[in-house]
């Protein structure tokens, strides 16, 4: 088995703050947050395990998880919501489908909700993303200065931090593990962002190893720069597959 994703030599688990790679779950907030910490509650939250990870009749395996408004996440955002959370593993692929719903009969809320995916790779300067061409991305490297993208490919030679609007509903990575692809298949998720510390920031990060950086990117499928307004009642779905090509 291949592995795609990259957890840091120094990753935290104690269950109190989020682990360093993986997917974390970013959600209802995206960055930093007045009431909460970065990137929201869902990644430092306790799921509930809704279905156990079963292996259906076509071969592929299905986990179903969900995560609730309780007291814990009223401290910081005071409105009902339910999330769900289903994964399907395939040979070479994985599937994740959210579903956001307000199930409130007053409120309406806005949030963010992205999956901050890091990919394991040998030398993350010799990655090529491509799906972003023509986009307009924020580049929080420079004071939230917006432009746009004139390349074909994304190539990462420099701390990296931008939030890319309407990219492609598909990316590809070259040189992940073992110098293969990976494909990003993406739905109802409009933005994309891209992240590598580099050597100085990487410094600053305390569950981060200072030489780690050039094996990992982060290429976060989500929806930011506008936000979902769910109105009483109503969800949003979206889900992301990622292939090993
Ligand atoms: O350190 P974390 O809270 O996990 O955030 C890690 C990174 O996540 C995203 O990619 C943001 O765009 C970055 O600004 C942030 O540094």
């Amino acid at each position: 088995m291949l592995r795609l994703h990259c957890y840091s030599k120094q990753a935290v688990f104690d269950g109190k703050r989020a682990i360093r790679g993986g997917i974390p779950f970013v959600f209802p907030q995206f960055g930093q947050w007045a009431f909460g910490p970065q990137h929201g509650f869902a990644r430092v939250a306790r799921w509930h395990v809704e279905k156990l990870p079963e292996r259906l009749p076509s071969g592929d395996v299905e986990a179903v998880f969900s995560l609730m408004d309780d007291d814990f996440t009223r401290s910081m955002w005071h409105f009902q919501f339910r999330l769900t959370y289903r994964l399907i593993l395939r040979e070479k692929e994985l599937h994740f489908n959210i579903g956001v719903y307000n199930p409130s009969k007053e409120l309406t809320f806005s949030c963010q909700l992205l999956l901050h995916t890091y990919f394991k790779v040998p030398d993350v300067r010799r990655c090529q993303i491509t799906g972003m061409h023509g986009c307009m991305f924020i580049d929080k490297t420079r004071e939230g200065t917006v432009y746009q993208e004139t390349r074909e490919v994304v190539t990462i030679n420099e701390w990296t931090d931008r939030i890319y609007q309407n990219t492609m509903q598909e990316h590809i990575i070259t040189n992940v593990v073992s110098g293969r692809k990976m494909r990003i298949q993406k739905y109802n998720f409009p933005d994309t962002v891209i992240w590598n510390p580099w050597a100085d920031y990487a410094k600053e990060i305390p569950d981060f190893g200072d030489d780690e950086f050039p094996n990992m990117v982060c290429v976060e499928a989500g929806r930011v720069a506008a936000p979902i307004v769910l109105l009483p009642g109503t969800a949003f779905e979206a889900s992301q597959i990622l292939q090993v090509m």
